[in-house]
């Protein structure tokens, strides 16, 4: 009940800051009075019953002693009666009896022991349930009266068989006096014939005639009287072995009677604990009532001083209701009159909403028309640029000079850039200088940013449509890779170009969709091999079977990409599968050329007008001499190649850039593969990679060489002159 009152506490305090809360605490209030005083009630009720129970294991107790008793006497009658048959005749009659007498104590003996046992568990199961106990009381009356009544069965038995003996002893004595008396009766006859002398001889024979037949019923008297005389001793040994019965009877009795003593101590020594307990047990409801009481007087203290609180609280309340009440009110109004008011705007909004949508869908088509405007002719000046610039363009990179490039002591700088001229660099060869005039150069320190910056409009062009080359050329270990491929952290133009291709076609996406597809090729001694493909298979460069003219190669793989991340994995690829092999001039020179292709197919979304620009990203193998490389052998004809294929390339460009009728394409598998490409209408960047060591500079002169001769020829309105100083390579 504590627990219930504590919760109900905890319950009430949560809420009890309203008028509802205030309600529950009073109710809960009525409800702790109600329950104590139940529990009052309910203590009275216990107290009764432990005095009822009390009585009743008294009354037990004296019941259980009266038995006793009554078993006591019994034994007591019985012993008598064995005394009795002791003295009396009949001995058959007397041992029946005692066998009865003997089966009747066991039977009692018994019940004796039954009772014990009974008086044993009563002792056992002192702490057990009081309806337990009250049923064992049950049993055991029940049992006592039963032996009540086979008692006094027994004790009519008893009489009865008593009545019997004593009528049986009296006809006996009857009998014997009777027999004394005829005894006495012949002798006196006999007497009296012994007196009569005259007739003696005849006396005597009447006396001999007579004397035989009361002698013999003499003998038979003194024979009967010995029967009975040894039926008399028989009985006396009888009656001592019922003595020495009734003595150990008398013992078990009289142990019994200890037993019964000690069962009586316990009975005592178990009131005692009861009543210890049961006053123990008081003291705990008293102790549990009073602090039952004192929780509930400290609850209802505090649940008075919170009614209070929410009193002056209540009390406080009504301006405060007042003011709400009218806010309602004015609120209510408000609510009632905005559905209209709502469905009016509504409408209103649509109305304005269908009008803006309208109008902007105007606005809309004439800046979709001039934004396509804005393109077309962003596409032309883009165009115009790049033609100004020249459609074949040839920049130099020189490569900075590197801690690993300076094993040989002594080296100095030879290539010399003008910071106040992006075009031209001068190289210093046997104490004379050479000046080049290029399109562009790129100083050492020059960022792979900075480099992609001249190729980005080259980008641009192909998703319009154009086909454009990129080339890298120069001497092995020049940067040639670093520039079209880069590092991981660095990538060159191959990445970057793909990278800004993806998000031109992102920003087009609205009006443009474009499909970008790759494939990898690289030229190894003359043979091409699919760097997309494991196995390496020989390729060959056909004319396309569908009348176009134009070239394929059968077999080449060719993968669409989806994204930039695509593009990577790709590129990682091409570039496991590319053939390297060491030279005295770079431990891991490229000794091919590695093209990597990719088609852009753009598809007006508007007027369903396509395009197809074609880009084409070469790294070229290393430029170095012949005679400088060390080659032979094998070497030597890849080193041959190498040259021929460059000495091809350099021909197609500079028969481009002067319009010659026939360009020699069929020269080399490298220039006939992008002839497509390097064709009328195409835009080429050469990337002329030179070291600015002193170790390199014949190959930096041969190389820039190249690249004039590539340069010379003028292209388009915007003339160049470029200073002589040009020679042939060997
Ligand atoms: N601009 C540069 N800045 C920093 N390091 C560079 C630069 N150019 C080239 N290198 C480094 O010089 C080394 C050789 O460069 P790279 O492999 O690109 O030469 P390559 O011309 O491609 O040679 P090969 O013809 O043998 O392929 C590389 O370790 C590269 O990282």
């Amino acid at each position: 009940m504590m627990i219930a009152a504590i919760n109900l506490a905890s319950e009430c305090s949560s809420d009890v800051g309203s008028p509802a809360g205030l309600h529950r605490l009073v109710e809960s209030l009525y409800g702790l009075q109600g329950e104590r005083s139940k529990l009052r009630g309910e203590l009275r009720l216990l107290h009764s019953q432990l005095e009822q129970k009390e009585r009743d294991r008294h009354t037990r107790i004296q019941a259980f002693q009266q038995q006793i008793d009554e078993l006591k006497s019994c034994i007591e009658e019985r012993e008598e009666e064995l005394s009795r048959l002791r003295t009396a005749a009949g001995a058959t009659d007397s041992e029946k009896r005692v066998l009865c007498l003997s089966a009747e104590n066991e039977s009692l003996k018994q019940s004796l022991s039954v009772t014990q046992g009974l008086l044993q568990q009563l002792s056992a199961i002192p702490s057990q349930s009081n309806t337990m106990l009250i049923k064992e009381n049950e049993n055991l009356r029940g049992r006592v009266q039963q032996l009540e009544s086979s008692l006094q069965q027994r004790a009519e038995q008893l009489s009865q068989l008593e009545r019997k003996s004593e009528h049986r002893e009296w006809r006996r004595g009857e009998e014997l006096r009777k027999r004394e008396d005829r005894v006495r009766e012949l002798e006196l006859e006999l007497n009296k014939e012994r007196g009569k002398e005259p007739v003696v001889k005849y006396v005597t024979q009447t006396v001999e005639v007579e004397s035989p037949a009361t002698v013999k019923q003499l003998t038979k008297a003194r024979q009967r009287n010995e029967v009975l005389s040894e039926r008399l001793s028989g009985q006396n040994e009888r009656c001592r072995q019922l003595e020495e019965q009734i003595r150990k009877s008398d013992e078990y009795s009289c142990n019994l009677q200890h037993k019964i003593a000690a069962y009586e101590r316990e009975i005592s020594h178990l009131r005692e604990e009861l009543l210890k307990e049961i006053g123990h047990l008081e003291e705990k409801k008293e102790e549990a009532v009073k602090a039952a009481a004192s929780c509930s007087a400290e609850h209802f203290q505090n649940l008075q001083d919170q009614f209070f609180t929410l009193q002056k609280r209540l009390t406080a309340l009504p301006p405060t209701l007042r003011s709400m009440k009218t806010d309602y009110a004015s609120l209510r109004s408000q609510v009632r009159n905005f559905s209209e008011f709502y469905g009016a705007a509504i409408s209103e909004a649509k109305k304005q909403i269908s009008a803006a949508i309208s109008e902007m869908s105007e606005a809309n088509k004439d800046l979709l028309e001039k934004y396509r405007k804005e393109v077309a002719l962003r596409r032309k000046l883009h165009e115009q640029l790049v033609e100004l610039k020249g459609n074949i363009r040839v920049l130099c990179r020189v490569k900075p000079v590197l801690k690993e490039d300076q094993h040989e002591e002594g080296q100095s700088v030879v290539v010399t850039t003008d910071p106040n001229n992006e075009s031209s660099l001068t190289v210093l060869s046997k104490g004379k200088g050479r000046s080049f005039e290029l399109d562009k150069v790129f100083q050492p320190h020059a960022t792979q940013e900075e480099v992609f910056q001249e190729i980005e409009p080259l980008v641009t062009s192909c998703i319009d449509g154009y086909h454009v080359c990129i080339f890298a050329y120069g001497q092995t270990g020049s940067g040639k890779t670093y520039t079209m491929e880069g590092s991981v952290e660095n990538p060159g133009i191959n990445q970057r170009a793909l990278k800004h291709l993806f998000s031109e076609i992102e920003e087009r996406k609205d009006m443009w969709s474009y499909t970008v597809t790759v494939s990898s090729v690289e030229i190894y001694n003359e043979v091409l091999r699919d760097l997309l493909s494991k196995d390496g298979e020989k390729l060959d460069i056909k004319i396309n079977p569908d009348g176009t003219g134009q070239l394929h190669v059968p077999g080449l793989r060719v993968v669409e990409v989806r994204n930039f991340q695509h593009i990577k994995k790709i590129l990682a690829t091409a570039r496991r599968n590319r053939i390297t092999f060491g030279t005295q001039m770079n431990q891991h020179s490229s000794r091919s050329h590695a093209l990597l292709c990719i088609t852009v197919q753009g598809t007006d979304l508007a007027s369903g007008s396509k395009t197809t620009g074609k880009m084409n990203l070469v790294d070229l193998a290393g430029s170095e001499r012949v005679w400088k490389s060390g080659a032979e052998g094998e070497r030597l004809k890849e080193a041959q190649n190498i040259n021929r294929s460059l000495l091809a390339l350099g021909d197609v460009i500079q028969a481009l850039r002067g319009r010659h009728t026939h360009i020699p394409f069929r020269n080399s598998r490298l220039t006939y593969l992008l002839q497509d490409s390097l064709g009328k209408g195409s835009k080429t960047v050469m990337v002329v990679q030179v070291s600015a060591l002193e170790s390199n500079v014949g190959e930096t002169l041969c190389s820039l060489k190249f690249a004039q001769r590539v340069c010379k020829v003028e292209l388009g309105p915007a003339a160049r002159k470029i200073e002589s100083g040009g020679g042939q390579c060997d």
